[in-house]
């Protein structure tokens, strides 16, 4: 069984087709890669499956569950988080107040209790500090969980990012564009991290990538997008030897 199917999905606006009777399928615990050029469709994919974005037609099945039934908070209690293109974090907080912010305390100890400061939420507060304290070791950000997200390099504010999405204990992971920005050398490392995150946490990663080095490198599958359609689809071999994406798509890195 798939850990996510796309199925026929359908989404446009105006008179743009976003996506055009797009399917794939990601299988349990590996990671797959939606390549493409600019507007492919791929950050559209993204926002249909964690409910910004509802598409006329189709389905995101995760785990046996139609995700787009489900309003947008509860996506993320079906087990589903994401990246953003642009850093998402508060530069004021510091790295693990940041990183606590992709936790769920109040759900965990509910509203009333938070208030009252109940023993309670206390104890929930030492639970979810305990895991961010794993996170941010798992991530080599263990040393910087007191420093203001503010002033740290743009490869370490990636890190974080990365870190609170993991807070929230997710099963299927959405990466949009983790390498835009970084600086060349530390691309690879950072494909690293991913890939070593995904084996260590058991997780299903979905990833929307321009650089090509890396998708290559770490994905079990490719997916090729243009104008809303899967054109291609197969391993990272499979997908850099089709003459069709090493023309149009690949370029350079092929
Ligand atoms: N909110 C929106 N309103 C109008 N058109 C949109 C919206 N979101 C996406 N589109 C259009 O849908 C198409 C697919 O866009 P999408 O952002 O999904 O592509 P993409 O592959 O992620 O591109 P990029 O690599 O540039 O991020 C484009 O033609 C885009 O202009």
């Amino acid at each position: 069984m798939p850990g996510l199917s796309v199925e026929n999905l359908e989404l446009s606006f105006g008179g743009i087709r976003a996506l055009d009777q797009l399917s794939f399928e990601v299988a349990e615990g590996s990671l797959c890669a939606l390549v493409g050029p600019n507007g492919a469709g791929k950050s559209s994919v993204f926002n249909c499956v964690t409910g910004l974005y509802r598409p006329s037609a189709g389905r995101v099945v995760f785990d046996g569950q139609d995700l787009l039934r489900l309003p947008a908070h509860a996506v993320a209690a079906a087990g589903v988080a994401r990246t953003f293109q642009n850093l998402a974090l508060f530069p004021r907080l510091t790295v693990l107040e940041n990183v606590l912010l992709g936790g769920h305390l109040n759900q965990r100890s509910g509203p009333l209790a938070c208030a009252l400061h109940l023993p309670r939420h206390r104890r929930a507060e030492r639970a979810l500090r305990a895991e961010a304290g794993e996170v941010l070791e798992l991530l080599g950000l263990a040393s910087l969980a007191d420093h203001l997200a503010a002033g740290l390099p743009y490869g370490t504010l990636k890190r974080v990012e990365l870190a609170r999405a993991l807070m929230s204990r997710p099963r299927l992971l959405l990466l949009d564009e983790p390498a835009a920005g970084l600086p060349h050398g530390e691309v690879a490392d950072l494909g690293d991290l991913i890939a070593r995150i995904r084996t260590e946490l058991g997780l299903s990663i979905v990833l929307v990538e321009h650089h090509m080095g890396m998708v290559m490198s770490i994905s079990d599958k490719v997916v090729v997008l243009n104008l809303g359609r899967r054109i291609c689809q197969g391993t990272p071999d499979e997908v850099s030897r089709d003459p069709d994406v090493i023309a149009a798509y690949l370029g350079e890195a092929a």
